[in-house]
């Protein structure tokens, strides 16, 4: 399983264990949501989440295409927070399965670190942001609009809280 194989890497060695309450996962985001089909679909899953995440939206910048990623890279970077394992969701990156990327949610936690994802505007994540990111995670290989992207990141976020949980949300395979 492919998320599996390479979640175990991203936290790096720090503390055993976390602390007993999970801290809530970070959503660093370009762009700000307005109300709308999308933001209903991303706060459907989030108001489920416990503790619910805490999303942080970057304003979409100006300039040439290069200038924009260079610009919205760079605050996306400034608002990670110190203990930050920065997850970007990035087309480059490898699709784990529901089960890897809960695996890696674990991983995390347990270093008593905290989860940020890191979502591109229009022009997509600056190389500065994917190269800092210790985990770069694909929707599969189709491009999404990036306020869906809020939205499907939201339900699997749900779904890895079900697994972790054995609750019957996530219903596994079984030959
Ligand atoms: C409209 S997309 C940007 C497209 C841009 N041309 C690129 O190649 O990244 C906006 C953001 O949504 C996220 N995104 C879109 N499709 C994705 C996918 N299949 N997997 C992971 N993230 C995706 C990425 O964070 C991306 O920066």
């Amino acid at each position: 399983m492919r998320g599996n194989s390479t979640a175990s890497s991203v936290c790096g060695a720090r503390k055993a264990r976390g602390p007993a309450t999970p801290r809530p996962v970070r959503i660093l985001a370009v762009g700000r949501m307005k109300s709308g089909p999308e933001a209903a679909l991303y706060a459907h899953y989030a108001a489920r989440l416990r503790p619910p995440p805490e999303v942080t939206e970057i304003p979409e910048a100006r300039g040439s295409a290069a200038e924009i990623r260079r610009r919205e890279g760079a605050a996306l970077l400034a608002a990670l927070p110190p203990d930050a394992a920065a997850v970007a969701l990035d087309l480059g990156g490898d699709a784990p399965d529901s089960e890897g990327f809960a695996a890696l949610i674990t991983r995390i936690e347990e270093a008593g670190r905290t989860a940020c994802f890191l979502i591109g505007g229009a022009e997509g994540l600056d190389p500065s942001v994917t190269a800092r990111a210790e985990r770069r995670i694909a929707l599969g290989p189709m491009t999404w609009p990036h306020f869906l992207v809020r939205g499907m990141l939201a339900e699997q976020l749900y779904r890895a809280q079900a697994i972790r949980q054995n609750h019957p949300y996530h219903r596994a395979w079984r030959p």
